[in-house]
């Protein structure tokens, strides 16, 4: 009989219970204990729907209060000693780490967050040095595989790899020259004890994650996996049987690492690359089990049951039912939690999707397909779904004739701006007539309580639209106004109106979803709710039009209109699987060029499109993929932006990332300005020094309070134009301001224009 799994569930409860809980600790409103007792409760649903769902094997240890990959390195003292110093309780060692600690005498800032793979979520960079001693910190795995017994489920408790833990690291900033991969002798005889204290609590198995084995690895990282498997081998008889987990893409170029490793079972993602199968075939032993990740840990649509047990029963011609496991691709914290929350979803487009809970049963069904095919009530479930699919399919939801004809006419010419750079620089000088370093901010300005007040009040009907945009009209005027005192040169409209960059598009644009629940969990208590692509994308009227036209009406200085870029509206989405992500990414480009246009004729000269989200789109291995996503994501933003005339500026901006400069050129904005403050590296300043178009490298971290001197700007531009020539020199902050307060936001923007000011005089004395 084949078993049924899941990696991992989302740990932030039905109703986001965990960030209510957690901010409330955070606030002194609720005491630990509360706070721990409100985990408890979570972990307990968790189980228990798992169990009622006829789950067989159930993860334990997903649970995290801010991060598991944070968890983690607590949990093996990788601690650097500024945290341990503080001698605080272990759950908030793990605040202080995961987002710094400002409070009487103690001030020490977070630890590096990252991007988990190719996802949204965001790990805590376990950080090491050499005075890094590993040893057991706490049981959190082993009290919770112990909490779960005692509600009478057994679990399989999940612990990140020791190689992916060290490789997905860094060293600390006193430490640089470490070797990450030289600790693995010292943390595997910890990694071991802590499966062996599994063992005896009663675990018979754990699932150990080795996502960077769908990495390009050297074979210094290949060897780190022999000295592992040794490892595990000469603890075997102490320790569960391991199930070794991969997920989000393919493991084929690093397939000899698995040969005869010393586990179990292994698990892959058929998901994301089910063409892996034939390949690991040939590396799954005689007595070896299979882990087949066949529902979706990462998107939302239903799985069609027709397909996927077609894969398996492939598989079966080679494996036996008794080895194989039947499982979610990956963890579903890259999902929402509950289908059933959404209220407002119409019955045609509600049966298209599967959130985590609906995703349980779906493994169920999918497992007892297999087991009793011929199961009266199984081939009732199969039945329902085949008629789910086969109405997706047919629905008129999803195609738009127009649209996939315009995709069509796509050329080349299309994706061009009319002149090369110089020549469009000369025209724009003569509209702009800018001095030099001239000054500009992002787009969002603080977002404040009244403003979402106020929002909330829009959207629940007890203003009028009219009232409203009175009130959007009064925030842009305050921010107008504001810029000019301090003397900005291009001026924005602030972005009052917008709840989010993304959703605030894709509300306006056909073809898009919305969730009222549909939370994901991004970061410790950060949670986002990525808008759904159902159909081909198109847009009934301009989408920011009227609010960049007012902001232009009230000032003769230039106002820069702002909109979310194709790739970040589908990064930040969750994307069909029905067409691929090019074709959604092109549609979005042409919803956003007739934006641009009418922009421009509406007399917005200065336009940015952003796209933060370009980087965390990179297929996770160089190659063909690689170079084809940088192909059309770029192709895209030029699709949206080049349909204008010479003397518009089009400007783009970027954050979040290491953005490799020749993927920012092959974009060809007229001006770029890109998240620098705390990146500070010449090296990186010197790949623009030849590159025509302009480049504002920001100047301050907008993600902390702290405020700027103009002096420290001066400073800053000063180290800056050792690389970088004045003559392209923008001056601007590293990102938007929406989540800062007036009082820094006022203060470090006048500093900033102040040193802005400061080599403009120095410059033009000089000539
Ligand atoms: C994450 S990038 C944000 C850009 C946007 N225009 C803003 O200022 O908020
Ligand atoms: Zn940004």
């Amino acid at each position: 009989m084949a078993k049924s799994a899941v990696l991992g569930f989302p740990r932030i409860g039905p109703n986001r219970e965990l960030k209510k809980s957690t901010e409330s600790y955070w606030k002194g409103k609720i005491t630990q204990d509360e706070l721990v007792a409100v985990g408890k409760q979570i972990r307990k649903d968790n189980w228990l729907l798992q169990k009622q769902s006829g789950i067989d094997i159930i993860p334990s240890n997903d649970f995290s209060f801010y991060d598991h990959i944070l968890d983690i390195s607590v949990l093996f003292n990788v601690i650097p000693k500024r945290y341990s110093d503080l001698k605080l309780s272990t759950l908030d060692t793990v605040f202080a780490m995961g987002r710094g600690l400002q409070r009487d005498e103690i001030d020490v800032t977070a630890l590096e967050m990252v991007k988990w793979f190719d996802s949204n979520y965001h790990y805590v960079r376990p950080t090491f040095s050499h005075d890094t001693q590993f040893k057991l910190v706490g049981s959190k795995p082993i009290d919770e595989f112990l909490e779960a017994k005692e509600l009478g489920v057994i679990t399989r408790p999940v612990l990140l790899g020791p190689v992916s833990l060290l490789f997905l690291g860094k060293p600390d900033n006193d430490s640089l020259d470490l070797d990450l991969l030289s600790l693995l002798p010292k943390l595997l005889p910890v990694y071991v004890e802590l499966l062996t204290q599994l063992k005896k609590a009663g675990a018979e198995q754990v699932q150990i994650d080795e996502p960077i084995l769908v990495l390009d690895l050297d074979s210094k990282v290949k060897a780190a996996y022999s000295t592992f498997f040794k490892a595990l081998e000469a603890a075997s008889t102490t320790i569960p049987s391991i199930t070794l987990s991969t997920y989000f893409g393919t493991v084929v170029p690093n397939l000899e690492v698995l040969k005869s490793a010393p586990v179990e079972t292994l698990h892959f993602d058929f998901i994301r690359a089910p063409e892996q199968i034939n390949d690991v075939l040939t590396v799954i032993s005689a007595n070896q089990k299979l882990s087949i990740g066949i529902v979706d840990g990462r998107n939302i649509w239903k799985n069609d049951f027709e397909t996927s047990i077609e894969f398996i029963n492939n598989v079966i011609q080679k494996i036996p039912t008794e080895r194989i496991v039947i499982a979610t691709s990956s963890s579903l914290l890259h999902t929402p939690v509950d289908l059933n929350n959404e209220t407002k979803l119409s019955d045609e487009v509600k049966d298209f999707f599967s959130f985590a809970t609906q995703k349980l049963n779906e493994v169920t069904i999918l497992t007892n397909l297999i087991n009793n095919p011929k199961d009266v009530d199984a081939i009732k479930q199969l039945e329902v779904n085949i008629k789910s699919i086969t109405a997706k399919k047919n629905s008129k939801i999803t195609t738009n004739e127009t649209v996939q004809k315009r995709l069509k006419s796509i050329d080349d010419k299309m994706a061009t701006r009319a002149s090369p750079f110089v020549e469009r620089l000369k025209e724009q000088q003569k509209v702009f007539n800018l001095p030099l370093f001239p000054t500009t901010t992002i787009g969002s300005f603080p977002q404040t309580k009244d403003i979402r007040i106020n929002r909330n009040k829009f959207v629940k009907g007890t203003i009028t639209k009219e009232e409203y945009e009175t009130f959007i009209n009064e925030e842009i005027e305050r921010v107008i106004r504001f810029q000019e005192e301090i003397g900005l040169d291009v001026l924005v409209h602030g972005e009052p109106e917008r709840n989010d960059m993304v959703q605030y598009f894709g509300e306006q644009i056909d073809g898009y979803y919305f969730t009222q629940n549909g939370w994901v969990q991004s970061y410790g208590s950060r949670y986002v709710r990525p808008p759904i692509i159902v159909g081909d994308l198109s847009r009934p009227n301009p989408m920011s039009v009227r609010e960049s036209v007012y902001a232009q009406s009230i000032t003769k200085k230039t106002v820069k209109g702002m909109l979310t870029g194709p790739i970040t509206c589908l990064r930040w989405s969750f994307p069909r699987v029905d067409i691929n992500q090019e074709s959604q990414a092109l549609q979005l480009a042409l919803v956003l060029r007739d934006e641009v246009q009418d922009l421009e004729k509406a007399g917005i000269k200065c336009i940015q499109v952003d796209e933060p989200a370009l980087r965390e789109g990179l297929p996770l291995r160089e190659g063909k993929e690689r170079s084809e996503y940088l192909d059309w994501a770029a192709k895209a933003f030029r699709v949206a932006t080049s349909g204008v005339t010479n003397a518009t500026q089009i400007h783009s901006h970027f954050c979040y990332s290491d953005l490799d400069p020749t993927h920012i050129k092959a974009l060809d904005a007229d001006v770029v300005s890109i998240e620098f403050s705390k990146k500070d590296d010449p090296k990186y300043i010197k790949e623009f020094q030849t590159y025509p178009n302009h480049i504002g490298l920001g100047l301050f971290d907008i993600h902390s309070p702290r405020v700027p001197s103009k002096e420290e700007f001066i400073a800053k531009i000063d180290k800056i134009l050792e690389s970088y020539p004045a003559e392209k020199f923008w001056v601007n902050p590293d990102c938007g301001l929406k989540t800062r307060d007036w009082d820094e936001t006022r203060v470090s923007l006048t500093n900033m224009v102040e040193a802005a000011k400061y080599f403009r005089e120095e410059y033009e004395s000089k000539n």
